[in-house]
């Protein structure tokens, strides 16, 4: 059975201000599979120039090591857009993290940017769903993914600016919100890219924040965006494949591998009936376990 070809974890997702020395230095030692060093929402008005200057020093500096490293810039409507987008494509992170995304053509606006900078391809588009207009046109925007042009590889919730534009609550078990929930993760898969749940922002809620890391890994979301280094470890451990599953995903490969079921599109393995559809999922679990081991290597 063939694993999907490439492979990134994208389990714990940590914010932090690019406004916050400390926070960019911490990072570095921090578990996470990705960084979103943040200017929009998370850095004041009057931090944003300190900001950019310090997130450009941080990426110049390096030693990041396995993270992958994201800068999110201010909306190009803004008045600092531009100025991040100039100094995120001088410092060549990861990706870049576009908020407010709310249709195909906010992408391709900061895609035809980088093209036309010949920045390399391996810096990718994530997109911020976030507004009512992403929610309806989220496959729409997905779609964007298609054109290898457009450098989208990652959608990442914004459950509080969704919260705020829509007027719905954001309670636990977040039923108002599962609906949009769901379609991005429709949409995403349809068009083979990744997405990260929203944030929680009660600290201290431990129990609390545990449910719903479980409940975005439920979902199908790849991981979850984190707004505290004392987020990493549960929502790492919620993303993590089971062991009794990458165990069970192994004897299905295995048991499709026999010769005598070379055939055959259904089998019985421990008294239930798994299909071809299921060694194909087993392949994917297993890929995702062994890239986890080997960054843990
Ligand atoms: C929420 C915080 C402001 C709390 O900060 P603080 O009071 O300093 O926390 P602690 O004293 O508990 O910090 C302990 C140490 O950990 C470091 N720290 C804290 N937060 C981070 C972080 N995010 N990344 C890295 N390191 C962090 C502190 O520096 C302390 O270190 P040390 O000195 O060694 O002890 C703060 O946690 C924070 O700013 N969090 C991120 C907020 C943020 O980025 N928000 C924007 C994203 S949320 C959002 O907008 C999503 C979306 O757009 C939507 O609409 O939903
Ligand atoms: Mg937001």
């Amino acid at each position: 059975m063939t694993a999907p070809a490439t492979i990134r974890p994208r389990r714990s997702v940590l914010y932090m201000p690019g406004s916050n020395a400390r926070a960019l230095d911490k990072a570095r030692t921090l578990d996470v599979d990705a960084l979103i060093l943040d200017l929009e929402d998370a850095v004041a008005p009057d931090a944003k120039e300190t900001g950019r200057e310090q997130i450009r020093e941080a990426l110049a500096q390096g030693g990041y090591g396995h993270r992958e490293v994201v800068i999110r810039i201010n909306g190009l409507s803004t008045p600092w857009g531009a100025a991040d987008l100039d100094m995120a494509i001088g410092a060549r992170p990861d990706a870049i993290l576009l908020p407010k995304v709310s249709s195909p053509a906010d992408l391709e606006r900061v895609a035809h940017k980088l093209n036309a900078a010949r920045v390399p391809g391996s810096v990718r588009l994530w997109a911020m769903m976030e507004t009512p207009l992403a929610m309806l046109n989220a496959a729409a925007i997905a779609a964007a993914a298609a054109n290898p042009e457009t450098r989208l590889s990652c959608f990442v919730m914004g459950t509080n600016d969704l919260a705020k534009e829509t007027r719905a609550a954001l309670v636990p078990g977040r039923a108002p919100m599962r609906p949009w929930l769901m379609t991005c993760v429709a949409a995403a898969r349809a068009y083979g890219i990744d997405i990260v749940d929203g944030v929680y922002n009660t600290l201290d809620d431990e129990a609390g924040f545990a449910a719903e890391c479980r409940e975005g890994a439920e979902m199908g979301m790849d991981g979850k965006t984190l707004i505290h280094p004392k987020q990493v470890a549960p929502c790492n451990a919620a993303f993590t494949p089971a062991e009794a599953d990458i165990a069970w995903a192994r004897r299905i490969i295995a048991e499709f591998e026999k010769p005598e079921n070379g055939s055959k599109g259904a089998i019985q393995v421990e008294g239930r009936m798994v299909e071809r559809l299921h060694a194909e999922m087993g392949a994917r679990l297993v890929a995702i376990a062994d890239a986890i081991a080997s960054r843990n290597a």
